[in-house]
């Protein structure tokens, strides 16, 4: 079932099964047990007005005697295009900065220091169509586009980090388009951008007629809060992307995604978890909600019948932590906003069980991949 006729995995066993294997097939499923948060009442009931789900989960780290809890509170947003795909561009991207102000709103009243919204945001998932007009019209400078003066605001506003994943156009390089996410500082000041490394030719994903794969390599961003970075959508198939954002000092890495059912949805669970684990890092893993419908019909030489829309977007954000354990994901139909409470001492504790970056073989691995590599390399298949 792609569609949007199940609503999550979690309430389908919370009600299926009993209680004591139910909270046995969750040790299985997602580790260790996440504290609920106990959120303010002023907040669940502005989500409930507002229509979209809020839930909390807390990670708990081990007390240590020489550094206090690094607790940080993170906000994960999914949500559906509020208008069609047809209406006028600039009333589509208001509306959307509606939608995020109101969101994040009820994020700064659960504490959230860092909050970052789904991929490419502020515009209905139109790669697919191949059209340029209007599709492009969405892209802004991530410097001082209205989006990131929008943002700037809100992290003014509630003294939040804001990542925003947006179209870019890059007007000081030959108006190019990237696929970026620009790290808004709490202090309102631009800390940086990151661009999309791995393009996706799958199905209907036709993003690379759009724009190139990142040329910035794997930047990761010291906010007040903590070390973060950005790993956007199609690059959390790639674990040497998450590997370079670990390896440069990322505690927190944002996978801010556009995926639909029939293509990755039993992969979701498995790959930012995944990641967190190898890593000793945190992964907070974001999809957008519902169908988005085009004006005109679309192939991707695949064989379908031309069609006007994706498939479905299935939401189920959720966090996963070093230690393997994870939040329950967030509905696959609705709008919403998962609070996460981290304490980032939990990254070095993993570390020193583990020992994965101790035991990782990386100048092994780095001379074998630069001969691979090479024009001239033969496969080391040893034969009879
Ligand atoms: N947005 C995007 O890169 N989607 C590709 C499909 C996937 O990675 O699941």
């Amino acid at each position: 079932m792609a569609g949007s006729g199940f609503e999550s995995l979690e309430q389908c066993l919370e009600k299926h099964l009993p209680l004591a294997e139910l909270q046995e097939v969750k040790r299985l499923l997602y580790g260790k047990e996440t504290r609920k948060l106990d959120l303010p009442g002023a907040a669940l009931e502005a989500a409930s007005r507002g229509d979209f789900e809020l839930q909390g989960y807390a990670f708990e780290a081990a007390a240590e005697q020489q550094r206090r809890p690094r607790t940080v509170r993170v906000g994960l947003v999914q949500n559906r295009t509020p208008l069609p795909a047809d209406t006028p561009v600039v009333k589509q991207v208001t509306a959307l900065h509606r939608r995020m102000e109101a969101v994040v709103e009820v994020a700064a009243m659960c504490g959230v220091n860092i909050i970052c919204f789904q991929e490419a945001w502020t515009m209905p998932f139109a790669f697919c169509t191949r059209e340029k007009l209007p599709w492009t019209e969405f892209a802004e400078s991530a410097e001082d586009g209205p989006t990131i003066k929008f943002c700037q605001e809100l992290a003014r506003k509630h003294g939040m980090v804001v990542v925003s994943p947006v179209l870019e156009r890059d007007s000081d390089h030959g108006d190019v388009l990237w696929n970026t996410a620009v790290v808004v500082a709490s202090s309102g000041a631009v800390l940086g951008k990151t661009r999309k490394n791995h393009i996706p030719r799958v199905g209907d994903f036709n993003e690379s007629t759009y724009y190139m794969e990142g040329n910035l390599g794997h930047p990761v961003f010291q906010t007040q809060f903590g070390r973060i970075a950005v790993n956007i959508c199609y690059g959390r198939h790639h674990p040497l992307n998450w590997l370079m954002y670990s390896i440069n000092g990322a505690e927190i890495i944002f996978n801010p995604s556009a995926t639909i059912g029939a293509l990755s949805e039993s992969l979701w669970p498995v790959e930012a978890r995944n990641a967190a684990i190898a890593n000793h890092c945190f992964t907070c893993a974001i999809n957008r909600v519902g169908r988005e419908h085009f004006p005109n019909e679309f192939t991707s030489g695949d064989g379908k019948k031309a069609h006007q829309d994706f498939g479905y977007f299935y939401g189920s954000s959720y966090v996963a932590a070093p230690d393997g354990s994870r939040t329950p994901g967030l509905s696959r139909t609705r709008d919403g906003l998962l609070v996460a409470e981290l304490d980032l001492n939990l990254c070095r504790q993993v570390n020193d069980i583990w020992g994965f970056k101790m035991t990782g073989r990386y100048e092994m691995y780095a001379r074998e991949l630069a001969e691979a590599v090479k024009p001239d390399y033969t496969p080391k298949i040893v034969k009879e």
